[in-house]
């Protein structure tokens, strides 16, 4: 198998991860006899450094021609007082909406050996595990117009919605139920916003289609309650853009550190850009303290999603379990009687451990 692999470090604890994960999946490639062939490019803050904005065409124009895009955390202090339409932040939203990724897959389950790492009680979230479907190329983040009025002294934002993008991220999300529990949580503000009103309006027809699904509607702030307070009543949340952002932050403190959290962002063929949850994290970025297991384990999902080597993903997934359940994290993680080790102590016993269930599965 041959696959060209385009990396996108971006900026901060990005460019970090990013070269973890390459450790990673180097390791699966030789003992499996692939060729990864990996073409990093610039996008955020790198990019306008080089090209004076956030996405270059050349970048884009490697990601059309790659089988899966790797991608790190654009942004920081460096260029926060740019424009919005040239800020390192514009360079992920355009790339997304370039690429068609309308889906934004975020599962959130707690490995065994950080039960006690999570700020919430163990028997609360012992038994969660959940996917956000997150809509990722409308709503409020894309909006048009987007502006300062009146010399300073209004600003607008734009939720603007086409029915279609409701209708085939509710679709996704009803198919990914009827893999799991078969329960579907929409969620919305539909006692205050027509957009959300819409979308419930969708969810309720293509319920019809899925009658074996369990459909249940949640307005976004009670929702943000209950994933603290009953994190396991939850199988499938569906959401848009701007609630699923934020609900999947959330979200993360189910799993001990937002550093945990791998993201696929997907359309409707095998094609997949693949990022971890978390931000760039300036204030820990060069430290070689990241957390790597978000970007190593959205480098699991593209194996399984846009590669369909299902084995290779379960022995990376594997191998994270166990180098946790010996102990080894990073800083942002508490685990008793853990050892705290450094990003690149980290990946050398991960690599360590996908070497041992290699030779398990042979
Ligand atoms: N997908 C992306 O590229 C995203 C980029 N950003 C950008 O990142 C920059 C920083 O934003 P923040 O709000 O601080 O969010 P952030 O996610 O970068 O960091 C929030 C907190 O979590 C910690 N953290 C995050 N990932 C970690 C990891 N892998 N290991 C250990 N600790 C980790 C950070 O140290 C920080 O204390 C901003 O420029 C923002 O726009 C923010 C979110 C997503
Ligand atoms: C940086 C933003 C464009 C998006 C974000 O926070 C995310 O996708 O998680
Ligand atoms: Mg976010």
């Amino acid at each position: 198998m041959k696959k060209r692999i385009v990396l996108l470090p971006g900026d901060g604890i990005g460019r970090e991860v990013i070269y973890s994960t390459k450790v990673i999946l180097n390791v699966i490639a030789k003992r499996f006899h692939y060729t990864f062939e990996f073409i990093e490019m610039p996008i955020g803050g790198e990019a306008i450094d080089q090209y004076n904005i956030p996405l270059p065409e050349v970048t884009l124009e490697a990601c059309q021609t790659a089988d899966a895009v790797l991608l790190g955390a654009v942004g920081g202090p460096k260029w926060d007082s740019l424009p919005a339409p040239i800020r390192p932040e514009k360079g992920l939203l355009e790339i997304r909406k370039k690429l068609g990724l309308f889906a934004n897959l975020r599962p959130v389950k707690s490995f065994s050996a950080l039960l006690h790492a999570s700020p919430l009680k163990e028997k609360f979230i012992k038994d969660s595990d959940l996917l956000i479907v997150r809509e990722l190329t409308g709503g409020l983040y894309f909006g048009k117009p987007s502006e300062r009025r009146n010399n300073d002294k209004a600003v607008v934002d734009t939720l603007y919605y086409e029915r279609y993008e409701m209708e085939r991220i509710v679709e996704k999300a009803f198919q990914f139920a009827r893999s799991r529990k078969k329960h579907l949580t929409s969620v919305d503000k539909a006692n205050v916003l027509e957009s959300s009103k819409m979308w419930r309006e969708i969810v309720k027809e293509k319920s019809k289609a899925y009658p074996d699904v369990t459909v249940e509607h949640m307005y976004v702030d009670a929702a943000s309650m209950k994933l603290i307070t009953n994190p396991s009543s939850f199988d499938v949340i569906v959401t848009e853009n701007m609630f699923g952002d934020i609900l999947s932050d959330e979200a993360s403190v189910l799993t001990g550190s937002l550093g945990m959290l791998p993201s696929a962002s997907i359309r409707s063929d095998s094609f997949g850009l693949y990022e971890p949850v978390h931000g760039s994290a300036p204030d820990i970025a060069g430290k070689g303290i990241a957390n790597p297991l978000g970007m190593i384990l959205s480098a699991a999902l593209m194996l399984r999603f846009s590669f369909g080597l299902e084995m290779e993903a379960t022995i990376i997934e594997k191998a994270v379990n166990h180098t946790l359940l010996d102990g080894y994290h990073t800083p942002d993680l508490h685990i008793e009687n853990g050892r705290i080790v450094s990003t690149d102590e980290l990946v050398a016993r991960i690599a360590d451990k996908v070497e041992e269930e290699v030779l398990q599965n042979n």
